[in-house]
């Protein structure tokens, strides 16, 4: 922050400084969930690091834990994003992570209609789970690879109008998207 006299804030100066303090400090919780190889790991590399995760797929087992300071409207807010391993064998382990949550980054991958299909799934253990006011966006992920496509745009668009959430395409590989949907979601 800025040193300025505390005697020339006004009280909404001196708010917000506290709310970025409070959020600087603790963290913003965003959890990312979707099924095994629709690139939750990778879409958090592509944000943390600026790279892409390319060759051997390797899955996440159980839960991992990265930080990264942005800026939200001249805040500095932290942000503690945990991987989750999309596999059903650790579905017990992230259950147990859910509540802690701010928000939820849900991802499906656009070449692979089951990771589409699954997203009712999700959305039932996020209602079970997780806190009511969790903030939830949905992904389309691996938007770069558009031969392979298998789910349209809309179909995602209007999944995502049916349960009232935000919805954007993104590719870990070209980086579309990605640090958009981290700072949408942390706004
Ligand atoms: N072309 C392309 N490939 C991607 C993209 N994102 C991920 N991949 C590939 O998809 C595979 C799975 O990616 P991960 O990020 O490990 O998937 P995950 O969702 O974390 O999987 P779990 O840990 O099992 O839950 C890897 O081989 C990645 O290289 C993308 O945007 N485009």
């Amino acid at each position: 922050f800025s040193v300025t006299p505390t005697a020339l804030l006004t009280k909404d100066d001196l708010k917000l400084k506290l709310i970025a303090c409070c959020l600087f400090i603790d963290g913003l919780i965003v959890m990312l969930l979707g099924d095994s190889a629709v690139g939750k790991t990778c879409v958090l590399v592509r944000f943390k690091d600026g790279a892409f995760l390319g060759g051997n797929f390797i899955a996440t087992v159980g839960i991992d834990f990265r930080n990264k300071v942005v800026d939200v409207d001249n805040l500095k807010v932290k942000l503690q994003i945990w991987d989750t391993a999309g596999q059903e064998r650790f579905r017990s382990v992230t259950h147990a992570y859910y509540r802690d949550a701010q928000a939820l980054l849900l991802l499906y991958d656009i070449t692979n209609k089951p990771s589409f299909d699954n997203i009712r799934a999700w959305l039932t253990e996020i209602f079970d789970y997780a806190q009511k006011d969790v903030v939830i966006m949905l992904l389309g992920n691996k938007s770069d690879m558009a031969a392979e496509r298998v789910v349209k745009t809309e179909e995602g668009e209007k999944l995502a109008k049916e349960y009232g959430v935000p919805f954007m395409e993104t590719s870990a590989k070209t980086g579309v998207n990605v640090e958009l949907a981290f700072l949408a979601i942390a706004k």
